[in-house]
């Protein structure tokens, strides 16, 4: 399949800001991975604005209701603050924003929800998806706050398998009757590195490591 315009500027963009790099790096899992993308390199204005453009383009393309964009903190807090912008600005649509502290406050207003109460139709925002520790426990926030979560956007899928021979994302799209939408996956990542050369050493490394952890094609 051919690489969409915004999927290409995405990569592109991403390279340029240092957030997708190409070396050796330890995941939380304790995969070693070829490759990384960290959302945290999206750390100055203009980058901030940029990030939540490209979610609202791919919210753009797809039909679902929600009245709150929640964030999974800590890398998710920006990406939906950033999102929600985006809405505004490009759409005119007005929706509230919400995220999790990682600890409990017990003091002033407490609890470990900010923004937005989480309630009514709830959309959840990260930036990546590995095993799916951190989205699995986004949605049981949500869910144990009685909010109801109709939908996933994150900018990259890895493909890493899940614990049958289809990828995590597939997984948690069934498991919990969900939408994943991505801005990008890894096969998007391949096909770029391959057509703009330069990177055949960082292409074996990341064959190597599907043939490990990705799914059968
Ligand atoms: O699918 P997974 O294997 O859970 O990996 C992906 C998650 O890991 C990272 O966050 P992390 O949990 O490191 O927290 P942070 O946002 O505070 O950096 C990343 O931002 C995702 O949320």
């Amino acid at each position: 399949m051919s690489l969409e315009l915004y999927q290409r500027k995405f990569i592109e963009w991403a390279i340029e800001q240092k957030a997708l790099t190409f070396g050796t790096y330890t995941l939380k899992s304790g995969r070693v991975s070829p490759y990384f993308y960290d959302a945290a390199k999206f750390n100055k204005g203009s980058a901030f604005v940029t990030v939540g453009q490209f979610y609202a383009d791919v919210l753009q393309n797809v039909e679902l209701n929600y009245e709150v964009v929640f964030g999974s903190a800590y890398k998710g807090i920006p990406i939906a603050l950033s999102t929600v912008n985006a809405l505004m600005e490009k759409c005119n649509i007005d929706v509230a924003y919400s995220f999790n502290r990682k600890e409990k406050k017990i003091h002033g207003e407490g609890g470990n929800i900010v923004g937005a109460p989480l309630k009514g139709n709830v959309l959840i925002v990260d930036d990546v998806i590995s095993v799916g520790t951190a989205i699995r426990e986004c949605l049981k926030i949500v869910k144990e706050n009685g909010a109801n979560p109709v939908g996933i956007v994150i900018a990259l899928d890895r493909q890493e398998k899940g614990t049958g021979e289809i990828t995590v994302v597939q997984q948690i799209e069934q498991e919990y009757n969900l939408p994943v939408k991505t801005i990008i996956n890894l096969d998007n990542i391949v096909q770029y590195i391959t057509e703009c050369g330069g990177y055949e050493e960082h292409l074996i490394m990341i064959e190597k490591y599907q043939n490990i952890y990705g799914v059968k094609k």
